[in-house]
């Protein structure tokens, strides 16, 4: 398993190894003892699986709060999205600032989102399925979002958001300076 920092500490890409012969492949796509020695000490207790058809499904910036505040650990088994972090923590020398990474059934990379981050993707070929892990139970009173496309956070997102496919949720998502209940 390779584990990569990336420009915002704690964020963190890890590349399980996938066993492969004549039939296909294997991997051991989790596994917390490995994940804590890594520097990723959650205990994880829900697993999502999301399909978006469109190339250009853009879902987020969400978060959790509270007692239902989610660590993530993303992966793509179908297709490809771009992947992004974006610090959220008001004390942060890092606040606003934001990575994005790919992870695709090709790459079988994981992007790990701690608490204190805003998380979303944009998908980058029909039909990409996303697995992911929260240490949190989902809870909708518990969600808030800020605007994908805000321009204070500046993501720079691939071409295939132009234009994007929205929740109405993400479509009248506030800009960073109007959100709520930040970290
Ligand atoms: C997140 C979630 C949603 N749902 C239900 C609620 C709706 O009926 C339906 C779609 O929910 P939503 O539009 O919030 O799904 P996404 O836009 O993919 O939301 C996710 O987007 C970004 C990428 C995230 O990191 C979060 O995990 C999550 O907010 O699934 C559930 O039943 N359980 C859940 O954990």
């Amino acid at each position: 398993m390779r584990v990569d920092a990336t420009s915002l500490p704690g964020v963190q890409l890890i590349t399980p190894v996938r066993h492969g012969d004549a039939r296909g492949f294997f991997s051991e796509t989790y596994v917390e003892s490995r994940y804590e020695t890594a520097g990723i000490p959650v205990r994880f207790v829900q697993d999502n699986h999301a399909m978006s058809a469109a190339i250009g499904t853009v879902r987020g910036l969400h978060w959790q709060i509270g007692a239902n505040a989610q660590d993530k650990l993303v992966r793509v088994t179908r297709g490809a999205i771009f992947d992004v972090a974006v610090d959220i923590r008001r004390a942060s020398p890092t606040f606003g600032q934001w990575v994005g990474v790919e992870l695709s059934a090709a790459n079988w990379s994981q992007l790990f989102v701690p608490i204190g981050f805003a998380h979303g993707y944009c998908t980058l070929h029909p039909d990409t399925e996303v697995l992911y892990k929260t240490s949190a139970v989902y809870d909708s009173g518990a969600e808030r979002s800020v605007r994908w496309d805000d321009p204070a956070i500046g993501i720079s997102w691939p071409p295939v958001v132009d234009p994007a496919l929205l929740s109405n949720k993400d479509r009248i998502a506030p800009l960073l300076a109007d959100a709520q209940d930040l970290f």
